[in-house]
């Protein structure tokens, strides 16, 4: 049974799902040194944003497949050392959308109105109403820098609180900022008309400092900034001079440049700064939701199916994968059995998409048939993350071609590959959405669904044939579950195709092509 260690923690809800394939350890407040120590008997790893999972600790999880972050940033794990050795990363990118959006409107409210001090006030006992006046959001501008999924609502709740909104996002269209009542400005207008900054931008290395004595001077003595987005968008040291010198109005932060924060000038500061550690995710819902996002994805990978929201992996939005998914099991079935019908050093692999999936988007049936192709190769060192550069590494070139007529299924999948046992091909399609059916080996039709061991011969359709088999086989032992021939004219070639129970015993592929009419034989494990 596979092992998975949650490191940070996690709602029962994920833990509940997990156990159902895995044996489950809850290890929190690990110290990098011990993780390292234990990460090596893992196969996945399921973390907030507490433990950073380094190159190190990568290097240590031998066993590990996937890592999975319950939450959307995923700057706590060096995902470029994860992909360099295929395992997967993967977070849920709008289980807390609403919950961190809502702490930036709370932090809003919350700095406007000095809600902590006149709380903190009223508990000591005081009852101080002239130390708290404070200011309205209604016609206030708000500048929305990065108006993704968190900043998009945060902008819809603002805008029925009767705010002015102004937005900035390089990759965003004027068309959606509208839609969403914003005016999409250039970063120095924002800087300059905003009465609120919120910032809910990814960390990177374009945004780090984003906020900083230069940006900072530009905005009104009253702006107030919010960042529940990232530490270190923010120049901390730059941010509490700016506020000690009466440069801007407030700030409530969430997030911050090292976390727990440590000896902070921040601290020192009054009303005119909120902090909290790191909340914005925090709530019931939230919480239930990224666990229920994160240990499905991770059940999944471990049950062997792609995940829907990997980083780390050509993206695909969670809706079309899950779409594509049997057709990803179908384009890997195929790859893996065209790989053992062609042999070793595959250097070309045609990929025809046919149907309805030749108006699908190709590259996870691309990845996956790869995966499939590689597996002989690389065993469970190959999966969907690295199957592309594993390709690339070994000269596989893959040409893809459509064809968006419909034939006998609604959609069908062939591939061809040529390698040290010749040029074979083989078709494939979904029955019910789900199952998979070989439609066609080496241009032979056939409908067989796949079995775990197989064997295929191909051989001139004349009577007597398949007795012949049947008794060799026999005579090994191997059981035959099914099997069906192939053949485009009577008495023509044929193909034949074999679910067998066993593998098949040493040598008697050897047997198999001395009986009379059978060419070739070919016997493959799925
Ligand atoms: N405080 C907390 O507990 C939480 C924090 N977060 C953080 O909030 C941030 C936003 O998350 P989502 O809205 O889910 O992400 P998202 O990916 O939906 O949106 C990010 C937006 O930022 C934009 N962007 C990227 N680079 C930019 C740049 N240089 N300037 C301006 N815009 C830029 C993107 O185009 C995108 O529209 C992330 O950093 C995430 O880690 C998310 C959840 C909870
Ligand atoms: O897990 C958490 O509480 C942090 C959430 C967060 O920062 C994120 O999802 O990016």
């Amino acid at each position: 049974m596979s092992k998975v260690l949650v490191s940070d923690s996690i709602d029962q809800a994920g833990i509940d799902i997990l156990s159902q394939v895995a044996t489950v350890d809850v290890k929190l407040g690990l110290k990098p040194a011990e993780l390292i120590e234990i990460i090596g008997e893992y196969d996945a790893l399921m973390i907030r944003s507490s433990t950073r999972v380094t190159q190190e600790i990568i290097e240590a999880g031998t066993q590990l497949k996937i890592i999975g972050r319950a939450g959307v940033g995923v700057d706590n794990v060096d995902v470029p050392a994860a992909t360099r050795r295929g395992i997967v990363v993967v977070n849920s990118p709008e289980g807390n959308t609403i919950a961190a959006a809502e702490h930036a409107l709370a932090m809003i409210l919350a700095l406007s109105r000095h809600i902590p001090d006149a709380n903190a006030s009223v508990k000591r006992g005081a009852w101080d109403r002239n130390s708290f006046v404070g200011a309205e959001v209604y016609k206030k501008t708000l500048g929305v820098v990065g108006l993704g999924k968190i900043g998009s609502h945060v902008a819809a709740v603002a805008k029925t609180m009767g705010m002015k909104l102004l937005a900035y996002d390089p990759f965003i269209s004027t068309d959606r900022a509208e839609q969403l009542g914003c005016q999409l400005v250039e970063l120095d207008l924002l800087f300059q008309q905003a009465d609120y900054i919120t910032l809910h931008i990814p960390k990177t290395p374009e945004t780090t400092h984003l906020i900083n004595a230069t940006t900072l001077a530009k905005m009104k003595p009253t702006a107030r900034i919010i960042n529940c987005a990232r530490g270190g968008i923010i120049d901390e040291v730059a941010l509490a001079a700016a506020l000690k010198a009466g440069k801007i109005g407030g700030a409530a932060l969430d997030v911050f440049e090292s976390e727990p924060l440590g000896e902070s000038e921040l601290r020192s500061l009054g009303k005119e700064i909120i902090l909290t550690p790191h909340l914005g995710a925090s709530t019931a819902e939230a919480q239930v939701n990224v666990a229920i996002d994160v240990a499905e994805q991770i059940r999944d990978v471990l049950l062997g199916l792609p995940a829907r929201s990997a980083v780390n992996i050509p993206g695909l939005g969670p809706d079309v994968l899950e779409e594509l998914k049997p057709y990803m099991q179908l384009a890997e079935t195929l790859g893996n059995l065209v790989g053992q019908l062609a042999g070793g050093r595959v250097e070309v692999l045609n990929i025809r998409l046919q149907g309805e999936l030749a108006t699908n988007k190709s590259q996870p049936l691309v990845v996956a048939a790869l995966k499939g192709l590689l597996f002989q190769a690389l065993r469970e060192r190959v999966n969907y993350v690295n199957a592309s550069i594993e390709a690339k590494e070994r000269g596989i070139r893959v040409i893809e071609t459509r064809d968006a007529s419909i034939r006998d299924y609604a959609g069908t999948l062939h591939l061809e590959a040529t390698g040290t046992l010749g040029t074979h091909s083989v078709t494939g399609a979904l029955l019910g959405e789900r199952e998979i059916h070989l439609t066609d080996v080496d241009g032979f039709p056939i409908n067989v669904p796949p079995s775990k061991y197989m064997l295929f011969t191909l051989h001139r359709d004349m009577p007597g044939i398949i007795g012949k088999l049947g008794s060799l086989l026999g005579s090994f032992n191997v059981n035959i579950a099914s099997m069906q021939v192939g053949r485009k004219i009577v008495r023509g070639d044929a193909v034949m195709a074999l679910s067998i129970d066993d593998p098949l015993p040493e040598g008697i592929l050897d047997e198999i092509i001395k009986v009379p009419g059978i060419r070739d034989a070919y016997t493959v494990t799925l």
